[in-house]
């Protein structure tokens, strides 16, 4: 039963709610239907639980930004808040821990950027490693997924464990293993039914697997702290454990939560940087023109220069602007990650009661017709003006926005124009001549993947 003035949406049924009404293997093209009958807000029931769904960008600049905090909440008492036993900080609700844990993230970040090594220098040193790989590739192709994802991974890790791994190291494997296999359990039908049907939750069904990988990758991060010298942070675990020394008794940090939240990190800033890249580069290959355009603003830029720094962005209008559409079409968190109401409010006339879900479609305001040049087509002048300056339209939100938006935005955005800048300088990307047309198709889930695919590089000429 819909609460009064809720939004509208399809009838439900008695346990199942919509659960008929969505695809598990890709909701959105149900959303963009529903959307059409119901408009930009509506509701569906996931189970016995209200969801509000969120579309365009008049609405979702309302929960994000203009009633930010009503809308900063995390839905509770659902099957990832178990498996990660609530030590995060991704899924945390809005409150003091979410605040506290929230301010050091974006502080120790900050002066890991600042401090003898800098972020920019952390990111150059892992580019190498990608920068071999291609090398050795020349002459024949390479499916790159591996590659994206060791760079990116071990650019976190510099942060969070002050080393990078070798591609073939047990401990990220078995991290890797643990949390891919939870990520695809988290979207799937097992965890609908974990969320859905609460007598079921203690059964030994499947999902008790997802309990038992969270444990495993917890117990390896615990161990770090054995290596630890009280006063002399490596890394951001130690900066933790030093404030955990303090023992300061009103902050919320304790070694439970310190180990669940480098895991939230570590994914977070992993996955969503390698997908960027792999969509990125898919795309340049499949408009070789762009690639050429980018390349030829990065020669210029670079002339007489060993490497690119964060800052050479401001005199390349072009390849910010290609970056940009590169995370418009990537669109990787094509549902954010949910919020929730923390008290009863009220969006676009509608009531909304407190602890309400609240899901996202930001593909409805990254493609938005009336909020970008050309909404569907592949195009970096969806951020240039007339004068061929960069510009970012307001619709262009895949960190989010608000109190909740990406906590690794300033990460993300050095990392990708570093990498990318580096890569194409060095070398052309091409599609195989056997490989038939670019497939832009994407795979659903929590962050959505291009199609598997090879890529043919060659030293370009000038270098
Ligand atoms: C291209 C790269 C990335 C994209 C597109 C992205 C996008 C997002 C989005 C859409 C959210 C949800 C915001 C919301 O709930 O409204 C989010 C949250 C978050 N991201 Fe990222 N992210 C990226 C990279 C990173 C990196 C590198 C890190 C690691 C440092 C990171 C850490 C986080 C954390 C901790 C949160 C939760 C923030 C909170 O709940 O307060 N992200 N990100």
């Amino acid at each position: 039963q819909r609460p009064k003035n809720f939004p509208p949406g399809p009838p439900t049924l008695p346990v199942l709610g919509n659960l008929l009404h969505l695809s598990t293997d890709d909701p959105l093209n149900d959303f963009e239907r529903l959307r059409k009958s119901y408009g930009n807000v509506f509701s569906v029931f996931i189970g016995p639980q209200p969801a509000v769904v969120i579309n365009g960008l008049k609405a979702m600049k309302e929960i994000l930004v203009i009633k930010g905090t009503d809308f900063a909440g995390r839905p509770q008492d659902m099957f990832i808040n178990h498996v990660t036993q609530e030590t995060g900080v991704v899924m945390e609700n809005y409150g003091t821990v979410w605040r506290e844990h929230r301010r050091f993230a974006l502080m120790t970040l900050r002066n890991f950027g600042l401090g003898k090594k800098s972020m920019e220098e952390r990111i150059h040193e892992e580019i190498q490693h990608t920068v071999k790989t291609l090398e050795n590739s020349i002459g024949t192709t390479l499916n790159p997924q591996i590659m994206f994802h060791n760079a990116a991974s071990n650019i976190i890790c510099q942060v969070l464990y002050g080393k990078r791994f070798e591609y073939n190291d047990e401990m990220i494997k078995v991290i890797i293993k643990c949390f891919t296999d939870n990520a695809k359990m988290t979207n799937g039908p097992w965890a609908m039914i974990y969320d859905s049907l609460p007598m079921v939750r203690n059964l030994p069904l499947p999902f008790r697997k997802a309990f038992k990988n969270y444990e495993i990758a917890l117990d390896i991060i615990k161990k770090h702290k054995e290596t630890k010298v009280t006063g002399e942070p490596r890394d951001f675990i130690d900066c933790y454990l030093d404030e955990l020394e303090k023992k300061n008794a009103d902050m919320s940090f304790s070694e439970d939560r310190l180990a669940g939240y480098s895991l939230d990190l570590y994914f977070a800033g992993t996955d969503s940087i390698s997908n960027t890249l792999l969509t990125g580069f898919l795309y340049l290959m499949g408009h070789p023109h762009i690639q050429e355009r980018s390349q030829q603003e990065i020669d210029l830029v670079l002339e007489g220069k060993d490497r690119v720094s964060f800052e050479d962005r401001n005199n390349m209008p072009y390849m910010q602007a290609v970056i940009h559409e590169i995370q418009r079409f990537a669109n990787i968190g094509p549902l954010s990650v949910f919020h929730a109401t923390i008290k009863d409010t009220e969006l676009m006339g509608y009531s909304i009661p407190k602890g309400t879900m609240v899901i996202q479609n930001m593909r409805s305001v990254l493609m938005e017709e009336g909020q970008w040049k050309f909404p569907h087509e592949f195009n970096p002048e969806n951020f240039l003006n007339e004068k061929g300056e960069f510009v970012k339209p307001e619709a262009f939100m895949p960190f989010s926005a608000g109190p909740r938006v990406c906590l690794g935005e300033g990460l993300a955005r050095m990392e990708l124009f570093i990498i990318m800048v580096t890569l194409l300088r060095k070398f052309k990307f091409i599609w195989p001549e056997d490989a038939g047309e670019p497939d832009f198709t994407q795979i659903f889930g929590l962050i959505l993947t291009p199609k598997p695919y090879r890529m043919k590089v060659q030293l370009r000429s000038n270098q």
